[in-house]
């Protein structure tokens, strides 16, 4: 980039007039190039410039706006095709240059072309957007447009040649601002035929007309700052009316105009230079499990494209809680294989991350922080951030799983946003990491409360076979990959007692009504549709068919029926060969919220104080839950999982020796008015 270094000047008012002015809708934003400065300087120029890049870089309060973005004038290209070219070219650079009115100029050259609309549409034909672009105003309105910036063009042509560009850039009808030819109109056919003038009630019509398209959108738009980019007089004018941009910044890679270049505070000869000074978001893996892997191998696929207008820094830090593997740290191996041997074997993650031992340093700096820990760690986890996050970061949490505190319940992506102070979304659907490193379809919601950060953690996540889709429900999506982990030991139950199809249908529909009249207790703001999202049954049959929990649920079954029990934690520790299980601390988290106050289960609960807590006594309205619980905790045999019914009738009966039968005639124990429930051996 060469630079012109205008003479220092006085102060530079533009974006100081702004500074204090929020943005009433963050997910707005446009990005305004604005030009020169008859304007009351507040600063130097170097440090407007400095402001100019900050307002490029710090983009939920950077909006521009593109004015030049051709090799050529339009009109200038079309007189050409008209054969009446150096007449209209002349009064284009007397425009320019400001010698000439921009209405005059404007008339006069439409009187020497005197098209036809069917002139233009050969013209365009000819003359495709591509073939004129300037070099880089692609890309760099891409990129724009990319980080959430609205992008206006505002132009002294006529629509007629202009919008077939801003199509062909992206830039919607109604960001442009430009003149209208005005035809005659064919009586029979109601056609144009002949070019009569042009409609002067446009605002670039006339001198000034730039500041006041840009008033126009701002009246409409609450947008911060508003940067002009330009290369001509008009363009300049922009920054020269109260109500106009902000900032400019001067544009010499087609014509070099010396009273504009003298004017501008950054003036640049190439549109790459403006792409090269967008931020871009760094990101942060925290944790590096299967699923965590998985889905760290999806976003290095994503920040490592060879395009000028990507939005992500290629490396990402991945958090690993440090181990040893084989008699090397986990992170060193990790580096120099690129893979996770001990849980994602055989999958590469990717050249561009870093695993690294420091929670700190992997979330330095980190515009996007990704959480995919067991939920069990995360509170550590977010202890150990607090106050460490980049202010204006955003997070989304992977994790399934809540905690459940003395105050009541708090979902992982809650955690988060009190701890770390910044907006947490949560991804959630039927996504078993493996299949995903093998790149086999698999659907994700994102649940929002912030769509811009939704739709940049979608792209930072979408790949071809990982089809993510937005949903306003976040709540509903981790309440449901939460509780599916519960259903998914019931199903391993129904494997590990030899049950059919039948039953593990059985014990699904029921799961899938107990996960929303649960979520719906908790969160009545939680929407039904949520349940019938990949996140809700989605995500239910995948774990329940093909999941960690199941699995080590039905292998806990087998051996509970084959008289040799063995516990959750051994069975864990010896299938998933340190992966996690959520579904049993899930099942006891959920039943502390369910159970009354004085209870025979194993942990002991905590004094509630919280109005949710006290409401308690729901084991009724959850049988399934509350069934698949007293299995696990070992008050019922695993067959109880198909009679959820009866198993949860024996819920405020103390757990005394019995025999198993006992517990397996429920008419009897009904009749008896509930049985004394057997501890069965090897409890989890
Ligand atoms: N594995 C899967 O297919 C899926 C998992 N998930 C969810 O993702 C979350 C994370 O699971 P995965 O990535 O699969 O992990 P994982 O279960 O495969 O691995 C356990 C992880 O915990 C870490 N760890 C062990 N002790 C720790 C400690 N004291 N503090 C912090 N970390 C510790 C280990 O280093 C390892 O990275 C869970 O909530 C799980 O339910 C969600 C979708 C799919
Ligand atoms: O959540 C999962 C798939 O979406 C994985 O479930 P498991 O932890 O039971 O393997």
């Amino acid at each position: 980039m060469r630079t012109v270094e205008a003479p220092a000047a006085g102060p530079l008012g533009g974006a100081a007039a702004v500074a204090g002015v929020p943005a009433a809708d963050d997910t707005q934003r446009l990005l305004a190039a604005v030009l020169a400065t008859a304007r009351p300087l507040a600063r130097t120029r170097a440090a407007h410039k400095a402001a100019l890049l900050a307002a490029l870089q710090n983009l939920p309060d950077g909006y521009v706006v593109a004015g030049t973005v051709t090799v050529n004038d339009s009109l200038d290209l079309l007189a050409q095709f008209m054969g009446v070219k150096e007449q209209v070219e002349a009064l284009t650079n007397q425009a320019m240059d400001g010698s000439l009115s921009l209405e005059r100029a404007l008339e006069e050259r439409l009187a020497i072309i005197d098209c036809s609309p069917a002139d233009i549409k050969r013209f365009i034909a000819a003359h495709p957007p591509a073939s004129r672009l300037a070099p880089g105003i692609k890309e760099l309105i891409t990129a724009l447009q990319a980080r959430g910036v609205a992008v206006y063009l505002i132009s002294g042509g006529f629509r007629e040649l202009t919008l077939p560009i801003a199509a062909y850039l992206g830039i919607p009808k109604s960001h442009v601002f430009a003149n209208r030819m005005n035809w005659q109109w064919d009586d029979e056919t109601g056609a144009p035929t002949k070019l009569v003038g042009f409609d002067m009630s446009e605002p670039t019509a006339h001198n000034q007309g730039k500041p006041q398209a840009i008033a126009r959108i701002r009246q409409r738009n609450p947008y911060n700052t508003v940067v002009m980019i330009g290369d001509g007089i008009t363009d300049l004018e922009a920054v020269q009316m109260t109500g106009g941009a902000d900032l400019f910044i001067g544009y010499g890679g087609v014509v070099e105009r010396p009273a504009v270049a003298a004017e501008a505070e950054w003036y640049v000869y190439d549109y790459q230079a403006l792409v090269d000074s967008l931020a871009r978001y760094r990101v942060a893996m925290i944790g590096s499990g299967a699923w965590a892997c998985a889905a760290v191998r999806m976003m290095a696929q994503n920040t490592k494209v060879d395009d000028p207008a990507d939005e992500f820094v290629d490396e990402i830090r991945m958090w690993v809680y440090e181990e040893d593997y084989q008699g090397r740290k986990l992170t060193e191996v990790i580096n120099e294989t690129h893979e996770n041997p001990k849980y994602f074997p055989g999958f590469h993650l990717g050249d561009n991350v870093v695993a690294v031992p420091s929670i700190e340093e992997a979330a330095d700096g980190a515009d996007l922080i990704v959480l995919c820990a067991p939920h069990q760690f995360i509170h550590g986890i977010c202890k150990q951030l607090m106050g460490k996050v980049k202010p204006g970061a955003a997070a989304i949490s992977l994790t399934k799983g809540m905690r459940v505190r003395p105050e009541g319940p708090q979902l992982i992506s809650q955690m988060v946003r009190r701890y770390l102070n910044i907006d947490c979304a949560v991804l959630m659907g039927a996504n078993i990491a493996t299949d995903i490193g093998r790149e086999q379809l698999s659907e994700a919601v994102i649940g929002y409360d912030n769509l811009d950060h939704a739709e940049r953690f979608k792209k930072l996540f979408q790949r071809p076979y990982f089809r993510i889709s937005l949903l306003p429900d976040p709540v509903g999506a981790e309440m449901c990959g939460t509780l599916k982990n519960i259903v998914a030991l019931g199903a391993g139950m129904v494997d590990g007692l030899g049950l059919g199809p039948n039953s593990k249908a059985t014990i699904i529909r029921q799961g899938l009504v107990e996960m929303r009249r649960f979520s719906r207790a908790l969160y009545p703001s939680v929407r039904e549709d949520t349940f019938l999202e990949c996140c809700g049954v989605g995500d239910l049959v995948a774990t329940c068919y093909g999941g960690r929990n199941r699995l080590v649920a039905e292998a806990w079954t087998r051996a509970q029926m084959d008289g040799s029990p063995r516990t959750f934690e051994e069975l864990e520790s010896e299938l998933l060969k340190g992966q996690k299980l959520q579904g049993v601390l899930t099942s006891n988290e959920v039943q502390e919220i369910l159970r009354p106050a004085i209870h025979p289960a194993p942990c002991p609960l905590r004094v509630p104080s919280s109005p949710i807590l006290q409401k308690r006594h729901w084991e009724q309205d959850y049988p399934l839950f509350t069934t698949i619980n007293r299995i696990i905790n070992g008050y019922l045999p695993p067959k109880f999982v198909v009679d959820y019914e009866v198993g949860c009738t024996f819920s405020d009966l103390a757990p005394t020796e019995g025999s198993d039968d006992d517990v397996g005639a429920p008419a009897q124990s009904r009749s008896r008015g509930g049985p004394a429930v057997p501890a069965v051996s090897g409890r989890g």
